[in-house]
């Protein structure tokens, strides 16, 4: 399976011939464009989980963690991890994707100013949640969070609920609607569900509301497709 998606994102390399060059720390590293999968396994080293609760995290994040906890004890539910570099979730050479990088939701190294969030998905419903508390360094309109953010945590909630039901994806289309804006530091609920798989197309929906059901903030449809095999 691994080496099968492995073979996939080369055949994809060779063929897009998309080869970008970073300088890092005077060491030249060619890199490519490469579609996103899950790593099954860590390397050796000790990482951090930063889906994990901390003490940035409101009473309402937590509450909703908790509720979410409790589901995966019977089933259904299952915590996804969640670390600062995309290399732990690539699979894929390590030393080739990671060197010097973060991943995007994840590159702050103070808890609580940026993205805040964990995930938890449930296989059988094709469907994944983030539960996010977007941090002060996202505003956009005073008091609230930029659209770009929102369309991060869109776009990862749903790319990620995509990898975790097809396996190796990238995003080709977002379409996202702003109903109400999202005051920075609340408790939102983020929902995406895998709606139809179509040959390499994988079809997503997506909508963000408040903690409590009660605010339909953004709603938003996307399109993932599947590696080559
Ligand atoms: C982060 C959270 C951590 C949580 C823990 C999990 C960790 C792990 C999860 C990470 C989750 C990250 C989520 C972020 C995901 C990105 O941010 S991805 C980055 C943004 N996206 C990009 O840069 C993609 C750029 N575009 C491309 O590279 C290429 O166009 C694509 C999308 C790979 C497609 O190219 P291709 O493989 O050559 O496919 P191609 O043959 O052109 O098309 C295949 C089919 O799709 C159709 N198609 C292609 N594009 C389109 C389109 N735009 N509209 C409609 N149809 C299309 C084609 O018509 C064709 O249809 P059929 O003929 O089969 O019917």
């Amino acid at each position: 399976m691994v080496l099968a998606m492995l073979r996939g994102c080369r055949r994809l390399l060779h063929k897009s011939k998309t080869l970008y060059t970073y300088r890092i720390q005077h060491q030249e590293t060619t890199i490519s464009s490469c579609y996103y999968s899950v790593r099954h396994h860590c390397p050796t080293e000790e990482l951090r989980d930063f889906g994990l609760p901390n003490t940035t995290w409101s009473q309402n994040l937590r509450n909703l963690y908790n509720k979410f906890m409790e589901l995966s004890k019977t089933g259904g539910w299952t915590r996804i991890p969640s670390h600062n570099t995309i290399a732990h979730h690539l699979e894929g050479d390590p030393l080739e994707t990671g060197i010097g990088k973060r991943m995007f939701l994840r590159n702050l190294d103070s808890d609580g100013l940026g993205f805040e969030y964990c995930m938890f998905y449930n296989k059988d419903e094709r469907r994944m949640v983030c539960l996010f508390q977007p941090g002060p360094y996202l505003e956009g309109p005073p008091g609230y969070a930029h659209g770009g953010c929102i369309a991060t945590i869109i776009d990862s909630t749903a790319g990620a609920g995509a990898v975790y039901t097809c396996g190796s994806v990238m995003t080709a289309n977002l379409n996202i609607t702003y109903h109400k804006p999202v005051p920075l530091g609340s408790t939102l609920f983020v929902e995406s569900h895998v709606d139809k798989i179509q040959g390499r197309k994988v079809y997503s929906s997506c909508h963000i509301q408040s903690y409590d059901g009660v605010i339909l903030h953004a709603e938003a449809t996307a399109l993932f497709i599947k590696a080559n095999q």
